[in-house]
């Protein structure tokens, strides 16, 4: 086989991200845990999209297991690659309009509502920047 340098070809993780929005306008955020990727950073809640499931399914799982919602509309936001250096990551990124169930912390992390506008002030991965700029965009701001 041949050989190559392990950083000429890097294997990117795909992603499903949910933007959860509620009727007052306000975004669902979760903070990641110590032991994980981007430690300590806020984050739209998600996760890694497993084998042989489509971006939707992945999301409706990563939403109930971490937040306990069930989703019931999502819409396509945005994608974004970007480059860690330790880690490749295509975020695949839903709007979730519809919804049953309350959002809560479901695996002990911090979590809140948070006004579109204050959103700049959590720190985000660096990914994530512009997820924020459409939103504030949409939001008329
Ligand atoms: N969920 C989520 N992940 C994000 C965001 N921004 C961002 O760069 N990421 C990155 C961090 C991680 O490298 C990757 C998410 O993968 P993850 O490891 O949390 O996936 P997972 O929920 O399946 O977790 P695990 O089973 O591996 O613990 O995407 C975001 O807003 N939300
Ligand atoms: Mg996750």
């Amino acid at each position: 086989m041949m050989k190559m340098r392990s950083d000429t070809i890097k294997k990117s993780v795909l992603v499903a991200v949910g933007v959860i929005e509620n009727t007052d306008g306000e975004i669902f955020i979760c903070r990641r845990g110590a032991s994980q990727h981007q430690a300590y950073k806020w984050e739209f809640p998600g996760g890694k999209v497993e084998a042989g499931e489509s971006v939707a399914q992945a999301l409706a799982r990563e939403l109930a297991e971490e937040i306990g919602i069930a989703v019931r509309s999502c819409q396509p936001f945005m994608r974004i690659e970007h480059d860690y250096g330790d880690k490749q990551v295509i975020l695949d990124i839903r709007k979730v309009t519809a919804f049953t169930g309350k959002p809560q912390g479901l695996e002990g992390q911090p979590s809140r509502w948070v006004p579109v506008t204050e959103l700049h002030s959590y720190d985000f991965p660096a990914a994530n920047s512009p997820i924020v700029d459409k939103l504030l965009t949409e939001a008329g701001n």
